[in-house]
């Protein structure tokens, strides 16, 4: 299945109806084992990415990973493009509820030419390689002033296979309450899509901003690798 043919059958109602919920969707099989396995095989290709970011060195976890560089692959630039315009309007009602005064385009095109006005015109996508004990210490992905609330993961390696552990990790920071977990194990080729930094919560007063933040648990044994698609371009 070609990839816009897997966005197309993506259950719209279903993916704004879970990320009105919970602040993140579980789309599974939107890149074939196929599509994971040359993503991965690229690693190593330097002249597609602008940047390697070495975790340790800033305390950011324990792993490695680079910035592709524009022209974004194929593979990357559909994703980006393709799935953007189903987010755009659950962003938009977010922003609505939580009475913030923004709105975002419907085409990913529009964001990225405002993100270039705006000076931030360094391409965010990128992929990550976690070895054994590896793991990425909870943080958002913030890259300047203009910011999309949410972005997406696309697990390339299989769990229970090509690594153990290294479970997806979202924390909720609720308001003047302790914060809660959400362990997440998306398979080989599932898209993950989540809130980079809040999301509006009904509260018994009305809508109320929760801040989420996003890491990887320990990789117990092998090598995971993901795709991250973050749609709002970097200072
Ligand atoms: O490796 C992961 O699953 C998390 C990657 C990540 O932090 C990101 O794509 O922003
Ligand atoms: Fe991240």
């Amino acid at each position: 299945m070609s990839i816009n043919k897997a966005i197309n059958s993506i259950d719209n109602d279903r993916l704004t109806d879970d990320l009105n919920r919970t602040g993140y969707a579980i789309i599974p099989n939107i890149l074939t084992e196929k599509e994971c396995d040359i993503l991965v095989s690229e690693y190593n290709h330097s002249e597609l990415y602008r940047k390697t970011v070495v975790m340790e060195r800033h305390q950011y976890g324990l792993g490695e990973y680079k910035y592709f560089t524009y022209p974004l692959p194929d593979v990357v630039q559909q994703l980006r493009t393709g799935i953007y315009p189903l987010l755009a309007p659950v962003a938009n009602n977010w922003m609505k509820v939580l009475n913030i005064d923004k709105e975002f385009p419907a085409a990913h095109k529009e964001l990225v030419d405002y993100c270039h006005a705006e000076g931030q015109l360094k391409p965010t996508p990128l992929i990550l390689q976690y070895g054994r004990s590896g793991y990425n210490a909870l943080h958002q992905d913030l890259y300047g002033d203009v910011f999309f609330p949410m972005q997406a993961v696309i697990i390339l390696s299989e769990p229970g296979k090509d690594f153990e552990g290294g479970e997806f990790v979202l924390v909720e920071q609720r308001p003047r309450a302790q914060s809660r977990a959400i362990v997440l194990k998306p398979n080989k080729g599932d898209l993950l899509v989540f809130t980079t930094n809040f999301r509006p919560v009904r509260g018994s007063r009305g809508y109320h901003k929760v801040n989420m933040r996003h890491g990887v648990s320990e990789i117990t044994d092998g090598r995971r690798y993901t795709l991250g698609v973050i749609f709002h371009d970097a200072k």
